[in-house]
């Protein structure tokens, strides 16, 4: 994030941005313009996929060009989610935000605040619940815990800790004393953090009543839709930035309609990622198989735009991020944890900006789109700009390959210097 200074997020409405928002209508939605893209990209690529499986839809989509109605009025993605007006978070559900040193902070109904639940979810025997303040005031009683306020969840290791190693206890010791000390805590605290999201997974498997059970599996039914089976990327720019048009509409609503009943579930939330506050982990919630299923589809593509990088794609963490005015309301810039990202615009009205990370020359704004996606590096860097009004839900896909992955998070544990955006 070094450089971040000289590059600034934009909230005004550019010449810039509105020709990119006026493209993405004109490629999305005037058919014969999508035709014609398809055709160059199936040039392009000359890809297996896109001729066994794609093609056909893609005349499909050709065929229902002709006679489509280019109004942007006439698009379902833009009034869709009007009829679906979400609950205000606060009143839906008491959530309580419990945090851990260096393990992850989650939201957890108020209701399911018990020493049994957090033993488990905390993975610590006797676990402690702490005011955030200087005296770290013990709360014994449940009851007492402040709707929306956070806490700290301790062992009595940590709580003792916390004490000894005061900031004048740390003076003490040796440069060399205090790297290893940190060196030995982040590490356990690395383990520590992967055995609480395989209890917080068990946990939300046995409890979590899904909306619509059928949905947890991916068809292409779900990715294509029928009349507008669009499913390509579009080239946005020369550092690898392309947008597609690849989930329903019907799947778009139904996601955020699942995301919001698990919500209202009180069931344990884990904070996406380092940066966004509020939205699900999606393979938390019983999504993982499905994103698994998602990647069998990309990957073929993502080896073609990214080459090796796209080839080694084996896993994923997905998610959903969700501004709000009050709430979260931009992102700063930053790159993903991921070798590929998807950002896929579920709802609501957003400007976006990626910036590219190796010559911080570009500019580029892309306007979300209900129903448009893109994909992009996970390196690339990028932000949101701030909402404007209403709510918006992106679905985040950060496809990874999983050993290396690994390596650089032990690697981290030992790296001094700027983070990515992690999760
Ligand atoms: O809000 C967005 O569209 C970007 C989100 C994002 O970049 C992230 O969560 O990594
Ligand atoms: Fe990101």
């Amino acid at each position: 994030m070094g450089v971040r200074a000289n590059i600034k997020s934009h909230t005004g409405c550019s010449a810039l941005k509105r020709s990119h928002y006026i493209s993405r209508k004109m490629i999305s939605w005037i058919c014969p313009t999508l035709a014609h893209e398809m055709i160059e990209l199936i040039q392009l690529y000359s890809c297996e996929v896109f001729l066994s499986s794609l093609f056909p839809l893609c005349l499909a989509a050709m065929r229902v060009g002709r006679n489509y109605n280019p109004s942007i009025e006439g698009n379902p993605w833009l009034d869709v989610h009007k009829q679906t007006p979400r609950d205000k978070r606060s009143t839906l559900m008491e959530y309580i935000y419990l945090e851990s040193i260096g393990c992850g902070s989650i939201r957890l109904g108020k209701q399911l605040v018990t020493k049994d639940n957090l033993q488990r979810l905390f993975q610590i025997i006797n676990p402690i619940v702490v005011e955030k303040n200087d005296d770290a005031t013990e709360i014994s009683d449940f009851n007492l815990l402040r709707t929306r306020a956070s806490y700290l969840v301790l062992s009595e290791e940590e709580l003792d800790e916390m004490d000894s190693y005061s900031e004048e206890a740390l003076g003490k010791l040796t440069p060399e004393e205090l790297h290893t000390l940190s060196h030995e805590q982040q590490k356990k605290r690395l383990i520590r953090t992967k055995n609480m999201e395989k209890e917080r997974i068990d946990f939300i498997k046995s409890n979590y009543q899904p909306l619509r059970p059928q949905m947890f599996q991916f068809t292409e039914a779900t990715a294509v839709e029928k009349g507008q089976e669009s499913s390509f990327f579009h080239k946005e720019t020369d550092t690898g930035i392309y947008s597609f048009n690849m989930f329903t509409e019907k799947f778009c609503r139904e996601l955020i309609e699942e995301v919001d009943h698990f919500e209202k579930s009180g069931l344990p939330v884990m904070r996406p990622n380092s940066m966004n506050n509020y939205g699900v982990v999606l393979e938390e919630i019983g999504f993982n198989q499905f994103f698994l299923d998602v990647l069998k589809y990309v990957n073929p593509f993502a080896e073609r735009l990214y080459g090796p990088i796209g080839r080694s794609l084996d896993s994923h963490h997905s998610f959903i991020v969700e501004y709000k005015i009050g709430e979260d309301e931009d992102l700063d810039f930053h790159y993903d944890a991921a070798d590929v990202t998807i950002n896929f615009c579920l709802g609501k009205e957003f400007t976006g900006v990626l910036n590219d990370p190796s010559t911080h020359q570009e500019n580029f704004e892309f306007n979300h789109v209900k129903g448009l996606g893109i994909i992009h590096l996970g390196e690339h860097r990028h932000g949101a700009n701030k909402i404007k009004s209403g709510e918006r839900y992106n679905l985040i896909i950060w496809f990874r390959n999983k050993a290396k992955r690994e390596k650089m998070e032990w690697e981290s544990v030992c790296a001094c210097g700027s983070q990515p955006h992690d999760h």
